[in-house]
């Protein structure tokens, strides 16, 4: 049995110029379990309780925008593409969270975290598709959205530095009702007492930014259109929401642990992993996991073409989880070293979402749309999800 330890060549060379290189997806080795040791109490369950509110609030705002312009106009059939919202959902939520008032306050940083933000990404995926970032040579010649990437990186970089200098300054707060993700970067510390510098502030909040938000708005999406064509599926998250939040009650952290249901997300993403296995691979080889297919395994999965939440359902004598059909089967989050740290948060995120929306909201998906999966790096639908939403 071979120990595979994990290049991150992939990230470093894709992402470097939005988030740098001082951070935990791209770093390896001290320096990446140094920054994890620092910020992993930051997504211990007890201290996401603090965001559980920037999650209701921004989801109100976006369930009340959207039911305002489906009741614009009552002849008109208004569709909603649900992919598109959901990834600026999660995007406002993790920006938020990672940037407090901030983000609300200082001019322009919605517009740059939103807009030039996903420009950027869009061009360096662009670029990266056509191998162009992973030539250093090539990759300095001022085409091919090259300044896309250059102006809109340097934007975004002196915003953050911004926001950290505020934060610093006491000009801004957590929009939560105790310490968001920038006062736990600016307070953890080493085992030697060292703080974080600004610049690993920064590259970190980015990259809480980067990995936190698509990944979940595509959970988002998958998950609504499961809703939309598993009528069984809706009925029972529905009962369980009207049950446990009647007459629209805000999702708290008292009443969240009463929605079951809520808590069977799937979730499908491209990713390499450390592992262990019984194939002779040289030591320093970058594997990479297709989750789609591991998830999809029928050896491993009973009916495994079929969604069905009750496999996830913890078991009413016992309150125990179910048992995996092996420790690797479900690696939606990854495993080892680099795995998803983010995952107690994305899951929180999700229930909650799921949850308004259900309670809420009446949606059905618009006749005759390709639902086709788009594999970039997570997986999209090609086309969107367009559906039509109306107030309950
Ligand atoms: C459904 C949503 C999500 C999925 C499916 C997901 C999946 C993953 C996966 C597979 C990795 C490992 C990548 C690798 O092998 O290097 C990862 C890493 C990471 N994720 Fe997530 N993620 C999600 C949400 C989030 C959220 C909400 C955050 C932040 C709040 C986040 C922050 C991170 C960070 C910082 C890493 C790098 C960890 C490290 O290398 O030490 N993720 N994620």
């Amino acid at each position: 049995m071979y120990k595979i330890i994990l290049n991150h060549l992939f990230f470093s060379t894709i992402f470097t110029p939005i988030i740098g290189k001082q951070n935990l997806l791209v770093s390896e080795g001290h320096e990446h379990e140094r920054a994890r040791h620092m910020i992993n109490p930051a997504f211990y369950h007890t201290n996401l309780k603090s965001i559980v509110s920037i999650i209701t609030d921004q989801t109100t705002k976006t369930i009340q925008k959207l039911l305002q312009r489906s009741t614009l106009d009552q002849s008109e059939q208004i569709s909603i593409d649900l992919q598109y919202q959901f990834n600026a959902l999660t995007l406002s939520v993790i920006a938020s969270s990672a940037f407090g008032s901030g983000f609300e306050t200082i001019a322009n940083a919605q517009e740059i975290i939103t807009q030039t933000y996903g420009e950027v990404l869009e061009a360096i995926i662009y670029r990266s598709m056509l191998m162009i970032n992973q030539i250093p040579f090539i990759s300095k010649f001022p085409f091919l959205k090259k300044n896309i990437v250059d102006n809109g990186a340097r934007m975004i970089s002196e915003l953050v530095d911004k926001i950290i200098t505020d934060r610093r300054q006491g000009d801004t707060t957590s929009l939560s009702n105790g310490p968001d993700l920038l006062d736990l970067l600016l307070s953890t510390v080493d085992n030697e007492g060292k703080s974080f510098t600004d610049q690993e502030i920064k590259e970190h909040a980015l990259t809480f930014v980067l990995a936190g938000s698509e990944t979940t708005g595509n959970l988002m999406t998958w998950m609504f259109y499961i809703l939309m064509t598993h009528k069984d599926v809706f009925e029972a998250c529905r009962e369980e929401v009207d049950r446990v939040l009647p007459n629209d009650i805000e999702p708290t952290n008292e009443n969240l642990p009463a929605l079951h249901h809520f808590s069977s997300c799937h979730c499908i993403r491209e990713h390499v992993i450390d592992a262990e296995c019984q194939l002779r691979i040289p030591a320093g080889t970058t594997i990479t996991v297709n989750s789609y297919l591991l998830h999809r395994r029928s050896d491993l999965w009973p009916q495994s073409d079929q969604f069905d939440y009750t496999r996830w359902l913890r078991d009413p004598k016992t309150g125990l989880k179910p048992k995996l059909p092996h420790p690797f089967a479900y690696l939606p989050f990854a495993a080892g070293p680099h795995h998803c740290i983010g995952q107690n948060f994305a899951l929180l995120e999700a229930k909650i979402i799921l949850a308004m929306f259900v309670q809420r909201c009446n949606f059905e998906m618009i006749p005759g749309q390709k639902i086709i999966p788009d594999f970039k790096i997570t997986m999209r639908t090609k086309y969107g999800l367009l559906a039509r939403i109306s107030k309950r």
